[in-house]
């Protein structure tokens, strides 16, 4: 059935006030449903008054780059947790994911891999439904291989490719393959990228981020315990890949673009680039630079984000 959104478009996936349409039925049967991975549900916890008033949900691979995250937005938008609490993992019995908020920003880690990511959108989807979120916009604040990018640039996907380059994401349901096309907001790729200041340290480009299954192999590193290729193989193909526009390589994007544009989620994609793949496979650089170059994509998403609070504050 369709209904006509906020702006009086019709949309499957978005109810007029602005909270979310499942593209599944089944759910509004279920007595009770169950978001396993986070160890939250719709019997056990308050929903809508946990989660009811997230704006923004942000996430990224580690635990401990999300907790970072949280305190240091908390203090961008200058945000107080109710007396006597602290800020803690709201998904800490789940012993699988974690999960922090503060004020209207959820940060959680999704692990590795679109197996991994995928999971958690079906449950952080779920999650915005039941606590009956308006117009949730979703971050993934990354790490990345760079290919001929310097080191600590900030790319903000405009698109995203697999390995052999399909615009989709590839799911095997009922033993059929699946594909939905993995798009993100345009307009947010702008806002993002416009919100560099001059004096800034690092470099925010545009870009199309490739999503490969592996690390190692699947990223053509020739440094994997298995390599059945060689150094020149590995070399046409990056060179190949320039040639194809891609800018990056990271782990997710097909799985984050698709399943949020399938849930009608404004999304952007923003990785910051650890290494220069055309320069080498392992990652050298000394784990206090790469925790520095870490905050460059949060920096960019706080920006945003104290953006739209600050105009939300003025209408
Ligand atoms: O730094 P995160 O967000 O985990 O992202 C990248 O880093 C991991 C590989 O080291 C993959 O998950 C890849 O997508
Ligand atoms: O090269 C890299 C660096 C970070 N994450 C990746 O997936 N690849």
């Amino acid at each position: 059935m369709n209904c006509a959104n906020q702006n009086g478009e019709v949309s499957e996936t978005r109810n007029p006030d602005g909270t979310l349409r499942l593209r599944n039925p089944n759910i509004e049967n279920l007595k009770e449903d169950i978001l396993y991975h986070l160890a939250l549900s719709t019997v056990s916890h308050d929903l809508v008054k946990m989660f009811g008033d997230v704006k923004f949900v942000c996430m990224g691979g580690t635990a401990k780059r999300m907790e970072h995250l949280a305190q240091y937005l908390q203090s961008e938008i200058n945000y107080e947790l109710p007396i006597g609490t602290s800020l803690c993992d709201l998904t800490e019995k789940s012993h699988r994911f974690a999960m922090y908020k503060v004020g209207p920003i959820l940060c959680v880690n999704h692990g590795m891999g679109v197996p991994s990511i995928g999971i958690l959108l079906h449950e952080i989807t779920k999650l915005m439904y039941h606590a009956k979120v308006k117009n949730p916009i979703f971050f993934r604040i990354g790490t990345c291989g760079g290919i001929g990018l310097k080191e600590g640039t900030v790319i903000v996907a405009k698109s995203v490719v697999d390995e052999m380059g399909n615009t989709f994401h590839t799911q095997k349901i009922c033993g059929k393959v699946v594909q939905r096309p993995a798009k993100l907001d345009q307009q947010l790729v702008k806002e993002l990228t416009s919100l560099r200041k001059s004096d800034d340290t690092f470099n925010v480009v545009e870009g199309v981020t490739m999503c490969a299954d592996d690390f190692y192999e699947g990223q053509g590193r020739t440094d994997g315990a298995f390599c059945d290729h060689t150094e020149e193989d590995k070399v046409n193909y990056l060179n190949e890949l320039v040639k194809r526009g891609v800018t990056n390589i990271e782990m997710e994007a097909t799985a984050f673009a698709a399943l949020t544009h399938y849930a009608g989620i404004k999304a952007a994609l923003i990785n910051v680039a650890l290494v220069n793949r055309l320069n080498g496979d392992q990652v050298t650089t000394p784990k206090e630079t790469l925790l520095e170059w870490q905050n460059h994509p949060q920096i960019l998403v706080g920006r945003y984000i104290k953006k739209v609070l600050r105009s939300e504050t003025l209408v």
